[in-house]
């Protein structure tokens, strides 16, 4: 048997990086009644046949993501564009807990570089989201500036780009992924194709990773959370950990909050902390449904 890793499944049929190629797969009678449980991503074992090879063995997965459906997602890249459209710092903040609570490495792609005038109130607040210790090329997809930090990280990981409409996440992946031309453009247009009919997600080989070609992490839920571990993500909260008054203190309305008094103090990001109190009351909200 021979391992390797399920790029898609289309027509009834498996296509399985393995050693350097791609086989065309069938199922095994017993899988073939739970077909749809097989994610690209999937780790597979395989049989060579005489016309197609079999999958014989899927292994548990580290994690997935539905719509769309992939399987051991080791990596997220966050494409927000630094102007046109200005970025979206909640969405942002948001996504950096959706994909590290789900056990995947954030990187953050900052696009339109071509486009940035530098100002120092916006260089400030990158700067701050490097300090905090998240990883971040700036690129530009017009003159391929900035590319190079980003095919190094994709080597031996399976990638999933996220990030809102018209960041260039498909000029992206058509830039990393030569061959691959996702349709790219203004949003009218792309609504007009039928964004919402179902797409067969695939993985596509990348600088020695795989590339998934539609982006994830398009639902905008808050993983599901206990209200006392939504600090957790949020790092620049670490160091004032069991300083406020109270122990069970949220940083919300709560009296002497060692957090709170590092906002004042410009220390901790303003708009970092309204979004922390935001997600607060969603993280709060959804307990009570629970
Ligand atoms: N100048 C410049 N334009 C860019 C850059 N990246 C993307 N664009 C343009 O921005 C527009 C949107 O880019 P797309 O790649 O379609 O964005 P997307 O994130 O895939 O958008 P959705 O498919 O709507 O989610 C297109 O007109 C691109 O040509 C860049 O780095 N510099
Ligand atoms: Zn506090």
């Amino acid at each position: 048997m021979i391992e390797g890793i399920l790029l898609k499944g289309y027509g009834g049929f498996y296509y399985v990086l393995a050693e350097d190629r791609v086989w065309e797969c069938s199922l095994r009678g017993r899988f073939r009644v739970r077909d749809q449980d097989f994610f690209p991503g999937d780790r597979v074992a395989i049989l060579p046949g005489r016309k197609v090879a079999t999958i014989e063995k899927v292994e548990s997965r580290r994690n997935s993501l539905v719509r769309p459906s992939v399987a051991n997602v080791d990596q997220a890249l966050l494409v927000f564009a630094m102007v046109s459209p200005q970025p979206d710092l909640n969405l942002l903040d948001r996504l950096l807990i959706q994909v590290i609570g789900a056990g995947i490495k954030p990187f953050l792609v900052l696009t339109k570089f071509d486009l940035w005038r530098p100002a120092r109130e916006e260089e400030a607040v990158w700067q701050a989201y490097a300090r905090l210790g998240y990883l971040l090329a700036r690129v530009s997809n017009k003159t391929g500036e900035g590319l190079d930090r980003v095919r190094p990280v994709l080597r031996g990981r399976i990638t999933v780009l996220a990030g809102p409409s018209g960041a260039g996440k498909s000029s992206l992946t058509n830039l990393l992924v030569p061959g691959m031309e996702l349709k790219t453009g203004d949003v009218s247009r792309k609504l007009k194709r039928g964004r919402h009919t179902t797409r067969h997600v695939e993985l596509f080989e990348c600088e020695g990773g795989l590339v998934a070609d539609t982006p994830g992490f398009s639902a905008l839920d808050l993983p599901a959370m206990k209200r006392e571990e939504l600090a957790g993500f949020f790092p620049e909260m670490d160091p004032y950990r069991g300083l406020c008054r109270f122990k069970s203190c949220l940083h919300d309305r709560e009296p002497e909050c060692a957090v709170k008094r590092a906002v004042a103090a410009g220390d901790i990001l303003a708009p970092r902390y309204d979004h922390y109190r935001q997600f607060l009351q969603e993280v709060i909200a959804a307990e009570r449904r629970y």
